[in-house]
């Protein structure tokens, strides 16, 4: 069978983490990377973005590895003009907006655009809907953490003056296990998280970027911010790991009887898990393609079997 041409746009964490794993897929090669930078620290082939359109024939699918902040807004639909199209886009506000842009524009040019995966959204999104589903009454709540938010960390580098950036998503442990047990009725994401940042910039800079960070709407207003101003020599020594995960859990009942759904991950690394889900809805893009599908779609709308390298008949044997 055909191998998948893939190609990654922007090298940054999720970048590389893409890289990684189209490696090790038997069914993807990795035409090259688009950056906008000239030159990246990789062996695979490197283009500048502004030429994709010399490239797009040989590609099947553009895995667009691009911040959500500004650059998934400002970028994504020229990718959804030349070939399929999977990001990671998580500015839950805006999905639907996002969702409808590229759906435009993915049916005008004959491609699948799959908007929005990952884990959240993503496999949280998949989980949020079977579990309501077959327990429509039910209470349910989402908690991240502890651990590294790619997209809140990336909101916070586009900050004109922040040198470097981190933020930490911290879950409240009493909310927790008041959801668990099925008391956190009422109980919201901002209620039930804490934003941790560490931020490197000039002490001259440290108030307005305090002010922007916590004027961000989306992001951070509304939530308890901590805002931590450190030296890039900290900063190297003490936040260089990227874990995270978290858990959605429903509870509710079916037939009167009581019920609790909980859907974990615990990841050691965020962009690598991230990025190896990105990759398997690559492969579904692609496959809806094929099957004359074309427009945007969710996680929502995309078969299991689609993002799968084996065949349909063996996970039915297998799984089933
Ligand atoms: N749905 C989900 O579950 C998840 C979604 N995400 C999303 O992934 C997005 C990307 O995260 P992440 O990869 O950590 O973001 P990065 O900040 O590492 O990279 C974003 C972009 O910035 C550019 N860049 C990266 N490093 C440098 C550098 N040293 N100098 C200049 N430019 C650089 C790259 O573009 P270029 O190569 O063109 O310069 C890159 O594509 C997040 O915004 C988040 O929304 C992340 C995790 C989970
Ligand atoms: N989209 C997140 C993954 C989900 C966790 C989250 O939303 C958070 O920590 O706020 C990320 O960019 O890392």
């Amino acid at each position: 069978m055909r191998k998948i041409s893939a190609a990654i746009v922007g090298y940054g964490n999720l970048g590389k983490s893409a890289e990684k794993v189209i490696a090790s897929s038997s069914d993807i090669d990795l035409y090259g990377i688009f950056s906008r930078r000239d030159s990246l620290d990789t062996g695979s082939p490197v283009f500048n973005v502004a030429d994709v359109e010399k490239h797009s024939e040989n590609i099947d699918v553009f895995y667009l590895c691009l911040g959500s902040a500004t650059d998934i807004p400002e970028m994504s639909e020229k990718f959804a003009r030349l070939a399929c199209t999977v990001d990671t886009y998580d500015n839950h506000h805006y999905v639907a907006k996002h969702y409808e842009q590229m759906d435009e524009i993915a049916k005008a040019s004959g491609n699948v655009s799959i908007v929005s995966t990952g884990w959240d959204p993503g496999m949280f999104s998949l989980n949020r809907v079977y579990a309501s589903a077959v327990l429509p009454n039910s209470d349910q709540h989402t908690f991240w953490g502890p651990g590294v938010s790619q997209g809140h960390s990336d909101a916070l580098r586009r900050i004109d003056g922040v040198q470097k950036a981190v933020q930490y998503t911290l879950p409240d442990e009493g909310a927790l296990d008041k959801a668990r047990q099925g008391n956190a009725q009422g109980l919201t994401g901002q209620q039930a998280h804490k934003r941790q940042c560490f931020v490197v910039a000039d002490e001259s800079e440290h108030a307005r970027i305090e002010k922007e960070i916590r004027e961000m709407p989306d992001y951070f207003v509304g939530y308890e911010v901590e805002i931590n101003f450190i030296s890039s020599e900290e900063f190297d020594r003490d936040h260089a790991g990227m874990p995270h995960g978290g858990y959605v859990i429903t509870t509710g009942q079916a037939n009167g009887t009581q019920d609790t759904i909980e859907y974990s991950l615990k990841l050691e690394k965020n962009a690598d898990f991230t990025a190896a889900v990105a990759v398997a809805y690559g492969r579904a893009a692609v496959r809806m393609k094929e099957q004359g599908v074309s427009g945007a779609k969710t996680v929502l709308e995309v078969a299991p079997y689609l993002i799968h390298p084996a065949p349909l008949s063996e996970l039915i044997s297998k799984n089933v």
